[in-house]
């Protein structure tokens, strides 16, 4: 069964909740990493146990959600393999798989609908990446040490 990461804040738990539903829906096996209710929490807290996940390898793919997505989008950034996109329309989506080969769907729960937000999932989860002229460009978002 295909497995999937989720994390969220306060702001993006009720969203949470229904793409989780949705993702049951498709077959996935759903990782939740929390928040787990609507009490006031930072997304740090959330994001930095999914983000390491997915930077060691041991998850494949993620989905964060909180208010703007900024925030959960900003923490997952910071590990090296992990490239997080902020989706707020499905067309986004398609080119943050195809083009820059994201592994994480930042969505902002206070700026989408529910409707939005799951046609946002689908089309993350249903884009290859092209590769091509994109693989050197993403081999260069790297750090070179
Ligand atoms: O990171 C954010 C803002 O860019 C997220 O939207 C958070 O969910 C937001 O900051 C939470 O705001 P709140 O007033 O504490 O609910």
């Amino acid at each position: 069964m295909k497995k999937i990461a989720i994390a969220c804040d306060h702001a993006g738990y009720e969203r949470k909740l229904e793409v989780i539903n949705h993702l049951n829906e498709l077959g996935y096996e759903v990782v939740d990493f929390g928040c787990n209710c609507l009490d006031s929490c930072d997304y740090a807290d959330f994001v930095h146990p999914l983000a390491s996940k997915i930077d060691k390898g041991e998850l494949s793919q993620g989905i964060i959600i909180c208010g703007s997505a900024n925030g959960v989008n900003m923490t997952a950034n910071k590990y090296q393999q992990v490239r997080s996109a902020l989706c707020w329309v499905p067309e986004i989506a398609v080119l943050a798989r195809s083009h820059n080969n994201a592994n994480v769907c930042a969505i902002p729960a206070r700026f989408t609908s529910l409707e939005e937000s799951i046609n946002i999932v689908n089309a993350f989860l249903s884009t290859d990446f092209e590769g091509g002229r994109h693989t050197r460009r993403v081999e260069k978002i790297a750090i070179q040490k």
